[in-house]
């Protein structure tokens, strides 16, 4: 018999600690914060941002941030379509876990594709993920190239770099919106602004 047929045979425990009761603890309700977008973007200065401005209000989160878990985690995975969509099946579920702990989880990763960032809203009750689209234009992203990878890929020493020759689907359904103006880009603090209006009138940062 395989060892897949084997896994069959398990079953759910639950534990008499249950959601509620944790979000009274913390006065807070758990749910993912999905920040998707091209390499650049603003994706980990946003999660950081928001984190920091969460904190001081007394509220747990938690980043799970691409490219630090590549480092664990998602170590071994590459930037092949299956590779990608292996990495955000992988983060959504541990996203899901922090968010049924009862933390506000802030996923940031370029999640390409549509179908992979769709599958992760599909783990959660739809209201609780919140998916935030950094809405930045490719050459504001070239133009920051904090890691040089743009001007290795225009060089053609990475293939299959995101925006550059491998494809970006922006979301057709997301609750946020982050937008340059005049290639002008919110700051941090803004940006961060943002996502805390959203998450205070949604009553995230309260147990009820
Ligand atoms: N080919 C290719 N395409 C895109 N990005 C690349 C690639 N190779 C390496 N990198 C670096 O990996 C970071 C993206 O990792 P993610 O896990 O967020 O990617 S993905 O969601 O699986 O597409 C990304 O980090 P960010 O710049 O923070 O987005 C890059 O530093
Ligand atoms: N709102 C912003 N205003 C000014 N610079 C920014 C802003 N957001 C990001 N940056 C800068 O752009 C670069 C890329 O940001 P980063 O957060 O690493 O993007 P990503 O995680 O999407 O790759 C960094 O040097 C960062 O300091």
């Amino acid at each position: 018999m395989s060892t897949l047929a084997n896994s069959s045979n398990i079953f759910w425990h639950e534990c008499p600690v249950g959601k509620t009761e944790r979000h009274k603890l913390l006065n807070q309700k758990g749910c993912v914060v999905w920040i998707t977008g091209l390499s650049g973007s603003g994706k980990s200065t946003l999660a950081c941002s928001l984190s920091r401005e969460l904190h001081s209000r007394g509220k747990l989160s938690y980043v799970l941030d691409g490219d630090n878990l590549r480092h664990g985690l998602n170590k071994g995975l590459g930037f092949s379509a299956e590779d990608r969509t292996e990495n955000i099946r992988r983060v959504g579920e541990v996203a899901k876990l922090f968010a049924d702990a009862g933390l506000i989880c802030i996923a940031s990763l370029i999640s390409p594709y549509g179908k992979d960032r769709d599958a992760c809203r599909a783990m959660l009750a739809d209201a609780n993920f919140i998916e935030v689209f950094m809405n930045m234009s490719l050459s504001l992203c070239e133009s920051r190239d904090a890691k040089g990878l743009y001007k290795l890929a225009r060089a053609g020493k990475i293939k299959g770099f995101t925006g550059i020759d491998d494809p970006y689907e922006p979301p057709l359904n997301c609750e946020i919106e982050i937008q340059e103006k005049d290639g002008v880009c919110p700051t941090p603090s803004a940006m961060a602004g943002q996502v805390v209006s959203y998450l205070e009138d949604k009553g995230f940062l309260q147990d009820q």
